[in-house]
């Protein structure tokens, strides 16, 4: 009889004796182990790989001890942890809601029509006119407090455009699908979403008005409401998703804190500006 005869290869099938039945399993493993094995190596796995050599895949070195338990990389892959399934889920609502909501995203869209007066909004909390305001008042203000919380805020607004580059350029999320892109006046980190800078500029803005500026009631509400406005005038044009905003809102409140922290006082603001000879 050949050494190799299918009688022979059955029974070395079936007492498992010389590996082969290992590697026969493994060759049609189950989905899930498909799946686990078509993934990256994780740092464990790559350590393991560097110790057994690059042939050793998933178990092809288990013996039947080792088996019947199942290594913890493959237990992470198929047991998601909670806070990854809550991050998805997370994700997946906002991305539903901000498609629900980008209601003025195109001309062709069911408030297409409003869209010219959400555009009207977006400038009201673009860059270029708050540092081009800010500035234009800082040269006709005469008086000593006037113009230190105006250079104040004018390095805000520069501390704000600063620090959202660098977060935008760090997340790199981009813009929701159906957002048209037709803003005018970008940096290149514009074309990411996270986070949205008008938010953090109507929030950081409107804090400081609230703070700085003596305001009747009315007026209060006025800005508050402007804040909001924008806010949801970044999700309906299609720029951002609702996360990119509330986030945003959040920076902007944690940078106008830290504003008031690094708060220059009008001797420092004095030799700043002859500095700048303003
Ligand atoms: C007007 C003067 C005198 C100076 C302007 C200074 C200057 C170069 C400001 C840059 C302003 C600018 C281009 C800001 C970018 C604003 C923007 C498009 C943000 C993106 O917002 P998002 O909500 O879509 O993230």
């Amino acid at each position: 009889m050949p050494a190799h005869s299918p009688k022979s290869r059955n029974r070395e099938l079936k007492s498992g004796g010389g590996g082969r039945l290992e590697f026969l399993v493994l060759s049609k493993p189950p989905a899930a182990l498909q799946r686990a094995a078509s993934e990256p190596p994780s740092p464990r796995h790559r350590a393991v790989q560097q110790v057994e050599g690059p042939g050793s895949g998933l178990g092809l070195r288990r013996d039947s001890a080792s088996s019947s338990s199942q290594p913890d990389d493959d237990c992470m892959k198929l047991n998601p942890s909670l806070l990854g399934i809550a991050l998805r889920s997370l994700l997946a609502i906002d991305l539903w809601l901000s498609k629900r909501l980008g209601v003025c995203a195109t001309e062709d869209s069911p408030w297409g029509s409003a869209r010219p007066i959400m555009k009207l909004i977006e400038v009201s909390g673009h860059g270029i006119p708050w540092i081009g305001g800010t500035l234009y008042c800082l040269c006709k203000s005469d008086s000593t407090a006037g113009q230190e919380v105006l250079l104040n805020l004018l390095l805000a607004l520069i501390l704000d455009l600063v620090l959202v580059g660098i977060v935008k350029s760090l997340v790199r999320r981009r813009r929701p699908t159906h957002n048209k892109m037709d803003m005018f006046a970008t940096f290149s980190v514009d074309r990411y979403s996270f986070p949205s800078g008008h938010a953090t500029r109507a929030a950081l803005g409107g804090r400081f008005f609230l703070n700085h500026l003596v305001l009747a009631v009315p007026l209060r509400v006025l800005v508050m409401l402007w804040v909001c406005i924008v806010g949801l005038s970044r999700v309906m044009l299609g720029r951002h998703n609702v996360t990119d905003v509330v986030c945003g809102f959040s920076m902007g409140y944690l940078q106008y804190s830290l504003v008031e922290y690094m708060w220059l006082s009008s001797s420092n603001l004095q030799t700043f500006l002859r500095l700048l000879g303003i």
